[in-house]
């Protein structure tokens, strides 16, 4: 008997490298960037109901029942799949809104693949990121949950096989608009596209960060004050800033120096998604 509650993990993502290569028609932009997960994230708990209502008992603030992601995601599916089974569903979120790390797509993709599950559905990946991208250019990265080269608006997948490292992540107390950076005039959209895998050293940049480091004082800051230990690189649309070391004692000690003023946490990169960790360990 399969079970009827379930909790599953709603991890964070970094964008390792973000280039932009153009606009489309509808006001997307083609990208290509290298996403991995973080072993750091939400937690989503769900427990069937038999009525075919969906009800998201932990409130947003500042987003709508209906307008959340995780109901958007569930609605969907439901109505996609001809379930008339619902679902109660709770969220322990620790993951900033607005911080490049995904968290909404995230919440969207751990919706999807935990009703699959629970309302025994049997759809593939393939039809789950589908409908994930409807919610939005992230969701189906988080759907297949590996680490990956992606192209289109984000949605052609390849997967990649990076260095894991741990990460020292900064979060400015601001939250960016992904709308507002890319309608930017000064975004540079004209990168090269880069035709060779794995992405060659010295491609790494993000595209966003000039726009975004302009706009935000605080996020300017985060890049200046890690920079001074690491590498220091921007997320998606940020806010959020993170940089790579080889030890979680090395990670955990620039940490410790920066978060005396900033918002931070340390978390290891990680090529398979924790939500598919656990899904496979139920099977
Ligand atoms: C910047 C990234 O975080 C990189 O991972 C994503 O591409 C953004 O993914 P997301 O948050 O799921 O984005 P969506 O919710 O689909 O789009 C938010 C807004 O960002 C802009 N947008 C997004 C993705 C993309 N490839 N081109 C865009 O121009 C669009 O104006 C869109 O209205
Ligand atoms: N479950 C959810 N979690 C977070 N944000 C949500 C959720 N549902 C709807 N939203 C809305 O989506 C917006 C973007 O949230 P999200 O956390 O995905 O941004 P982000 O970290 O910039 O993501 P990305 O890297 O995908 O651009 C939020 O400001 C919020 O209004």
């Amino acid at each position: 008997m399969t079970a009827t509650t379930l909790t599953l993990p709603s991890p964070a993502k970094l964008n390792l490298m973000l280039h932009i290569l153009g606009r489309r028609e509808d006001g997307y932009h083609e990208l290509q960037t290298l996403f991995q997960f973080l072993d750091y994230g939400d937690e989503l708990t769900f427990a069937v109901r038999d009525d075919g209502v969906i009800q998201l008992h932990t409130e947003f603030e500042g987003v709508p029942h209906d307008s959340n992601l995780i109901v958007r995601a569930a609605k969907k599916l439901q109505a996609q799949s001809g379930c008339s089974l619902g679902i109660d569903i709770w969220i322990d979120k620790i993951l900033p809104m607005g911080g490049g790390i995904g968290g909404g797509s995230s919440n969207a993709a751990t919706t999807l693949l935990g009703l699959n599950h629970l309302w025994q559905l049997g759809w593939d990946h393939d039809r789950l990121a589908t409908l994930g991208l409807t919610l939005g250019a992230d969701v189906p990265v988080f759907v297949r949950g590996h680490a990956a080269f992606a192209e289109g608006v984000g949605e052609k997948l390849t997967p990649e096989y990076p260095e894991e490292p741990w990460y020292v992540v900064l979060v400015p107390q601001v939250s960016v608009s992904t709308a507002e950076i890319f309608s930017d005039p000064l975004l540079t959209r004209n990168s090269p596209p880069i035709k060779v895998r794995p992405v060659p050293k010295g491609n790494s940049r993000n595209d966003c960060l000039p726009v975004v480091a302009r706009r935000y004082p605080e996020v300017r800051n985060a890049l200046n004050l890690l920079g001074k230990f690491t590498e220091a690189k921007l997320t998606g649309t940020g806010s959020c800033v993170f940089g790579g070391f080889p030890s979680k004692a090395e990670a955990d000690k620039v940490s410790a120096l920066l978060t005396e003023t900033l918002t931070g946490f340390v978390a290891k990169g990680s090529n398979v998604s924790m939500l598919h960790r656990k899904l496979q360990s139920l099977l």
